[in-house]
């Protein structure tokens, strides 16, 4: 399948969970740009799926308004995730990753991603360190992109767990061109650890934006995965 995100490249996706909220957008503006963060993640979370809550719609569709531009790489920790496919396009989401682990089944799963498709956005599926990457069954041949959990979802600010490496790399022998994203405790110590065994997509909260100089950060984070990709 040929993937909406374009040829395989490094790219970096701030997790907005770690930026000031009272002031998001200029916040946002200080890590996108060219030669910077080419994405922005949104953690969507609801309370349900995951301990946790975060925030919802209304945010992104400012986000969107804010930056008509921006990639707004949304990881939705729900329940009943097909339910939020209409209104994350309409808040003007450009990739919309599920859990496996959400869904009822593989056939359930191949069924949303043709609804994200058909929704004009790219889709992704994510799987928790504890879930085999077996779960997904062939999903990785439909979808744009893999998100590969490397903390358990629902909090920013922990520890990179290395041994969901292995499904990092698993990944990335079977298929050497799909978008494998990481997240969780990623920040210029653990990057290399992540770049080596496949992943292309790394998103950080902490590393970015409780860091002096963000720019720095992310320009270590891009050259650790483009160093890999050489
Ligand atoms: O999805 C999540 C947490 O559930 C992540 O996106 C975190 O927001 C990453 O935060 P850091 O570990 O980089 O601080």
């Amino acid at each position: 399948m040929t993937s909406q995100l374009g040829q395989l490249r490094a790219v970096v996706s701030p997790s907005i969970l770690a930026a000031d909220f009272t002031r998001l957008g200029d916040e946002c503006a200080t890590v996108l740009g060219d030669g910077h963060a080419e994405w922005l993640h949104c953690d969507v979370m609801d309370g349900a799926f995951v301990p946790n809550i975060s925030f919802g719609f209304p945010i992104i569709s400012s986000l969107r308004k804010r930056f008509p531009d921006a990639f707004l790489d949304c990881h939705l920790m729900v329940e009943n995730p097909g339910k939020w496919v209409e209104p994350l396009a309409k808040a003007g989401g450009s990739l919309m990753t599920f859990h496996i682990e959400a869904v009822e089944s593989v056939d359930a799963a191949r069924v949303l991603v043709d609804a994200i498709h058909d929704a004009g956005m790219a889709a992704g599926v994510a799987v928790k360190p504890g879930t085999e990457l077996a779960a997904a069954g062939d999903l990785a041949d439909v979808v744009d992109m893999v998100l590969i959990m490397t903390v358990e979802p629902g909090f920013g600010g922990q520890s990179f767990m290395p041994e969901t490496m292995t499904k990092v790399e698993t990944l990335r022998a079977s298929h050497p061109q799909l978008f494998i994203q990481v997240d969780g405790g990623l920040s210029p110590k653990t990057v290399d650890t992540a770049a080596a065994a496949g992943a292309n997509v790394i998103v950080a909260g902490s590393a970015v934006f409780k860091a002096d100089d963000r720019l720095a950060v992310i320009d270590a984070l891009l050259g650790s995965v483009s160093a890999s990709l050489a």
